[in-house]
């Protein structure tokens, strides 16, 4: 593609003359040197570790001669320097150009907000695929669309990444895609050429505060709200504290959901329910002109939210009510609530909770289903702030009858240490504690000791396969640990009933 047309709209000064950028061709676009070649053009971004300016040189060096700077650096005469105010809105503006704009021919709905957004992505997803919309997802789990799936590093991946996977998307014949758009996407300006169709707000609350996230909390929620300047359509959470300010700010149209507040869709006549392979919760859906019954194969008032924003997208989109109401039945989400069919006398969840508010929103949810014992195992992560351990062991030594203090993604902090932090919730509480560092063992042992109307949540790791130890990511699979320790037990207790 010619330079000028990877440029279109971007104001940049340069230090050639015009004719000698008119007529170059670009092979692509890189912003990390190591992916350069000959042909390419480097974005040097002052990121949070490095400034990418400093390796310019070496993107020279494989063959890269154009270059989008904030800044004047040494390069050999041969270089073309285009210079710009913000390399990393330069480089969105130019992926989109580079891919030919695919979100402008998707239908592209992103979802923000503190909890809920691998959630109602996957829901949204779920129900559309159902009713013939070919849909996408990308988020926290990775990429998905026609059975392909790939990870990500970022829950909102870099503006390059994304219109990658747009144009990748819209080639195999995607037509909507559900993304989820965190904060962090948002003010590193991953998402600005994003042209969204809808954007969805579920909640808001302190989280991601701190250095190399958000200065202050008003931060947090103004980068979210900017989602609402992007799309054509919102639809917001009328019971959050904050949704007010994020409609006052929006320019486009909103529709609200609520549970408590008065608003555009209300569910009503709720009824929580627990099956074998599932905890779930029925309700009525009001809506201007009548009501229908509706069911959510996942606990909780939060599942009640989530399903809420997806009936909201389902009318945006004019989905057949029919099929919404049966593909919401049976949407589930990997490592999300996501209830183990393994022992037929307990409960056995693996959740991502891991943080302070959603374990207790967890909790709480669990609590309403009466167990005669509630444990919770958990860890949190290494090298991150004392207050998230703490956060995380005031909730399960307030809420919880057990808890088994284990690893949570160390990486190079001693498990032990932040197990120490997290045991200290737990002095004067009437919950019980077990330590056991050996995440593998520390399932093991809760499966075999599960009694008879136990409910157990392994919480933190959710969808994750690995466990991050000194910086390398070992293959770790809960759900599998779980599963074998599960048999052993029930093959166990066979061979006692038979002896
Ligand atoms: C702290 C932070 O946000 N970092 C993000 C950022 O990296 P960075 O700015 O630190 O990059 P850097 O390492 O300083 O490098 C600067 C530049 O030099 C380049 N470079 C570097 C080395 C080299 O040899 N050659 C070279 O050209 C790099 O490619 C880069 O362009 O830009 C990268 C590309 O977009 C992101 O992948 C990376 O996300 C890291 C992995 C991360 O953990 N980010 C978190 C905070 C985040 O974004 N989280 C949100 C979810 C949480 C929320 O709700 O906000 C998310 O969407 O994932
Ligand atoms: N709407 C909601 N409100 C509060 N808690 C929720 C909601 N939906 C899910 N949760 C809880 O929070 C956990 C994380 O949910 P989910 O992954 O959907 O949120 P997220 O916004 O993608 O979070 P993260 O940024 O941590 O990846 C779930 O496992 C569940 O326990």
């Amino acid at each position: 593609m010619k330079l000028l047309k990877i440029m279109d709209g971007i104001e940049f000064t340069y230090n050639n003359s015009f004719n000698e950028i008119n007529d170059i061709e670009i092979k692509d676009i890189a912003y990390n040197s190591l992916k350069c070649e000959e042909g390419y053009i480097f974005v040097a971004i002052k990121g949070e570790t490095v400034d990418g300016h400093k390796y310019a040189q070496n993107a020279y060096e494989r063959g890269c001669r154009v270059f989008i700077l904030q800044h004047d650096i040494i390069l050999k005469e041969d270089a073309i320097k285009l210079f710009v105010e913000d390399s990393r809105v330069a480089l969105s503006k130019a992926s989109a150009n580079y891919f030919e704009n695919p979100s402008k021919e998707l239908k592209v709905i992103g979802v923000t907000g503190t909890k809920g957004k691998t959630t109602i992505t996957n829901y949204v997803s779920e129900v559309l695929n159902a009713a013939g919309f070919n849909t996408g997802v990308i988020g926290t789990n990775g990429t998905f669309y026609n059975g392909i799936s790939e990870k990500t590093v970022n829950t909102t991946p870099e503006s390059y990444e994304l219109h990658r996977i747009f144009r990748t998307m819209l080639d195999s014949g995607v037509k909507c895609i559900s993304m989820e758009v965190s904060s962090g996407g948002i003010m590193m300006d991953r998402v600005k050429d994003v042209d969204f169709d809808v954007a969805i707000f579920s909640n808001i609350s302190p989280d991601h505060i701190g250095p190399k996230e958000h200065p202050t909390f008003e931060h947090y929620l103004d980068c979210k709200t900017k989602l609402f300047k992007l799309a054509k359509h919102g639809i917001v959470n009328a019971d959050d504290e904050y949704s007010e300010y994020v409609i006052k700010n929006a320019t486009c149209d909103i529709e609200t959901f609520s549970i408590e507040k008065e608003s555009d869709i209300m569910a009503k006549d709720i009824v929580y329910s627990k099956e074998i392979d599932s905890l779930g919760v029925s309700f009525n859906c009001g809506i201007k002109n009548g009501e229908f019954p509706c069911y959510i194969c996942s606990p909780g008032t939060f599942s009640i939210y989530n399903a809420l924003a997806v009936i909201s997208v389902c009318r945006y989109l004019k989905v057949d009510q029919d099929i919404m109401i049966n593909a919401l039945k049976s949407a589930k989400v990997n490592g999300r609530v996501e209830v183990l069919p393994l022992l037929p006398y307990a409960t056995v969840i693996v959740d991502y909770a891991h943080n302070g508010i959603s374990l207790q929103s967890i909790l709480l949810t669990l609590k309403k289903y009466n167990p005669k014992r509630l444990i919770c195992l958990f860890g949190s992560v290494g090298g991150r702030t004392e207050l998230r351990r703490k956060e995380l062991g005031d909730v399960a030594s307030k809420e919880c009858d057990l808890a088994i203090l284990t690893s949570d993604n160390p990486d190079f902090e001693d498990p032990m240490n932040v197990i120490n932090d997290i045991a200290k919730s737990f002095e004067g509480s009437d919950c019980e504690y077990i330590v056991e560092p050996d995440r593998k063992k520390a399932v093991e042992m809760a499966i075999e000791n599960a009694k008879e109307g136990d409910m157990i949540i392994f919480a933190g790791k959710g969808h994750e396969t690995y466990q991050l130890i000194k910086g390398e990511r070992i293959p770790f699979s809960e759900k599998e640990i779980a599963l074998n320790a599960a048999k052993k037990v029930l093959a166990e207790k066979e061979k006692t009933l038979f002896a």
